[in-house]
């Protein structure tokens, strides 16, 4: 339901707006001047249509007022014949549109339609452009093992409801496509999905990200920058690696799961936010609190719904399934024909560690499948199938060979990438199609210069 505030202090005309609005289903709020139409302000509401001259001030400074606080909201200012030039004011203030009275109510209606739809795509393109949010729709998640469906059966659970989750499991094991699985069986599916990794952004720079900052907060902060939760307000925040977040900042994220609101660094206003919470670490966070280094209240907090998921060598009938699905999801993008998976092929990757768990999986299959030209994968398209076979009677662990095969071919293929970008990583990431945090992760892994 979206609910769009009126700002105008004659009644009749309050009123009849208020009637062409409901009759379309909105829901709708009236204030009669300027302090009573600030109060209204929240980031629920869908528009705001005010009048230019209120007995205790003018409209621009509820346009100000919403640019400053909630950028995402479009105002529309009903103006009299004659005040054109401080309307045209207005809108260089940040005001989405005016309209002259008298004018038809169905075309303020058109205007608010439009203002509404153009104001949600640029919030949306805010976020896919700093890529918080890869995906639009459920992704594909596969896994048959006990284990596995019993994970699913308490995320279908919890999705409903607005309980914080706190997901559990080395990397790669999943713990970020369960968050998005979460958001996207939720009520909230609709709106975005904001993803942080609070190990890849520096320190420094973290609670500006997460909690955005004022118009002079610092040296450079020379415009007001809205934080990812407010990015997510209404939708989910998923925090990963939560275990790396500094001691200030998770007193100032207790506050925001226990009250829903915060105020952007350098600010003294409260922001009121709808987010829901979703938070995952690979560390054991228990001992992180036994050690003093994660606050024990935040993580009582965080851990109202904890998901456990473990490595994929503990839930090894899962590897086979996954397998075939990357198969045919690499296949579909190369263009190729599906082979299927050797006997020998099948044996060597039920046998493998997985300590980068399904992400290496995933890694291994799509060499995999460029190497493999037949109907038939087989040990030596797998990249440690090959040293294995040359090594197999002189080294005793069969999964240390794989994995520093595997890896020793991903650094080279990063660097070379990274080459060939001039160092620009996003352009690295969409080569390799991983995300811009995984390939962070791997340049410090593999101490890439
Ligand atoms: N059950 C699954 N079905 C399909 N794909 C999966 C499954 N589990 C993991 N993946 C894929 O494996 C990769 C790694 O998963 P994801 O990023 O969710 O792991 P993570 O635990 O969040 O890792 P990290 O801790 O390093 O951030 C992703 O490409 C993801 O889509």
């Amino acid at each position: 339901m979206q609910t769009i505030l009126i700002v105008e202090d004659k009644k009749s005309m309050a009123d009849m707006l208020s009637r062409t609005f409901e009759s379309q289903g909105f829901v709708v709020k009236t204030a009669y001047n300027v302090k009573e139409g600030v109060s209204f302000l929240s980031s629920d509401l869908s528009a705001v249509v005010t009048d230019l001259k209120l007995p205790d001030g003018d409209g621009i400074e509820i346009v100000k007022t919403i640019k400053e606080n909630y950028p995402f909201i479009p105002v529309i200012l009903m103006t009299a014949y004659g005040s054109i030039e401080t309307a045209v004011r207005a809108v260089k203030e940040g005001a989405y549109d005016f309209i002259t009275k008298p004018f038809d109510p169905d075309h303020l209606l058109l205007i608010v339609k439009r203002a509404i739809d153009e104001k949600g795509m640029e919030r949306e393109n805010i976020i896919l452009k700093k890529e918080f949010s890869k995906f639009l729709k459920m992704p594909e998640i596969i896994g048959v093992s006990r284990h596995w469906n019993e994970i699913m059966e308490g995320v279908k659970k919890i999705a409903r409801l607005k309980t914080t989750v706190l997901i559990l499991g080395e990397s790669g094991t999943g713990k970020e496509l369960i968050a998005k699985a979460i958001h996207y069986l939720s009520p909230r599916a609709k709106e975005p999905f904001v993803a942080v990794n609070c190990a890849a952004i520096p320190k420094d720079l973290i609670e500006n990200e997460i909690f955005g900052h004022e118009k002079g907060a610092f040296t450079g902060a020379g415009e007001t920058k809205i934080g990812r939760f407010e990015l997510a307000n209404r939708g989910t925040i998923f925090l990963d690696e939560i275990g790396d977040m500094e001691m200030p900042l998770q007193s100032k994220l207790l506050r925001v799961l226990q009250e829903n609101e915060f105020e952007r660094v350098g600010g003294t206003k409260t922001i009121k936010v709808d987010v829901r919470v979703i938070a995952a670490s690979n560390k054991n966070l228990q001992r992180e609190v036994s050690e003093g280094r994660f606050r024990e209240d935040l993580f009582y907090r965080l851990n109202v719904f904890p998901v456990v998921i473990p490595p994929l060598r503990e839930r090894r009938e899962d590897i086979i399934p996954l397998a075939c699905y990357f198969i045919s999801q690499f296949c579909r993008d190369m263009n190729k024909n599906e082979p299927s998976i050797s006997i020998e092929a099948e044996r060597i990757l039920m046998g493998h560690d997985w300590k980068g768990n399904v992400r290496e999986l995933k890694n291994v299959i799509e060499r995999a499948v460029i190497l493999c030209d037949g109907e038939t994968l087989l040990p030596e398209h797998l990249s440690f199938g090959v040293e294995m076979k040359e090594k197999i009677d002189s080294i005793t662990s069969l999964h240390e060979v794989g994995e520093s095969a595997a890896k020793s071919a991903e650094k080279a293929q990063i660097e070379a990438v990274l080459m060939q970008t001039k160092g620009n990583k996003s352009r690295a990431a969409e080569i390799l199609k991983v995300s811009y945090k995984t390939l962070l992760n791997k340049i410090k892994e593999y101490d890439i210069g």
